[in-house]
């Protein structure tokens, strides 16, 4: 058997299909919040967080966005999380009506960094692992735990050789 293409290798999202996902995060959390449906403000979690918490910042008309930085991983390998930067705690409080809003959970510890500072927030991701999915109150499509997500902000359009290469 031939070793895998190199668009084989994982799991690549392309920006339509993020805009689509985002799309369907925002749906399944509509008339959710705790304030008669609503939200209070979105946070999201850089930097991956960011174009998803637009997506679902503008379907639901919530105008109040912050951020929060955690440095986690260089390049595919994880250290230890830190929260670099903090969101207007006077705003987001313990994080009730608030949207926490990142692109995927893979382990868990990010989201397990950031729920220590707003407990009562609800956790949004578009893409889940199994070994962090109990660290997500909502998300849309589940991947294998070995499989590594590419979003389209890490990638470029680039040649693949064809299946049967030319020697
Ligand atoms: O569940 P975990 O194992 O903690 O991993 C998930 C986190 O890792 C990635 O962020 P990263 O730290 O790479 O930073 P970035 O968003 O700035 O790319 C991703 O965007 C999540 O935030
Ligand atoms: O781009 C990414 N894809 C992943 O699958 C992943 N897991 C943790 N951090 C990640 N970043
Ligand atoms: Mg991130």
């Amino acid at each position: 058997m031939q070793d895998r293409l190199p668009h084989e290798k994982g799991f690549h999202v392309s920006w339509d299909q993020l805009h689509r996902d985002a799309r369907a995060l925002a749906w399944r959390l509509d008339g959710h919040g705790p304030d008669n449906g609503n939200w209070k403000a979105v946070v999201a979690i850089t930097r991956g967080g960011m174009a998803p918490a637009m997506i679902v910042a503008r379907e639901l008309d919530i105008r109040t966005v912050d951020t929060i930085s955690v440095k986690s991983y260089n390049h595919q390998t994880q250290a230890d999380p830190k929260v670099i930067k903090f969101p207007d705690m006077a705003l987001v409080g313990d994080g009730t009506g608030v949207l926490i809003v990142d692109d995927l959970v893979d382990t868990g510890r990010t989201l397990e960094v950031v729920r220590a500072h707003m407990p009562k927030a609800h956790v949004a991701t578009v893409y889940a692992k199994p070994q962090g999915r109990n660290q997500v109150d909502s998300f849309i499509t589940e991947v294998s735990q070995d499989t590594w997500i590419f979003f389209p902000w890490d990638m470029a359009l680039q040649y693949v050789q064809p299946y049967r290469g030319v020697d």
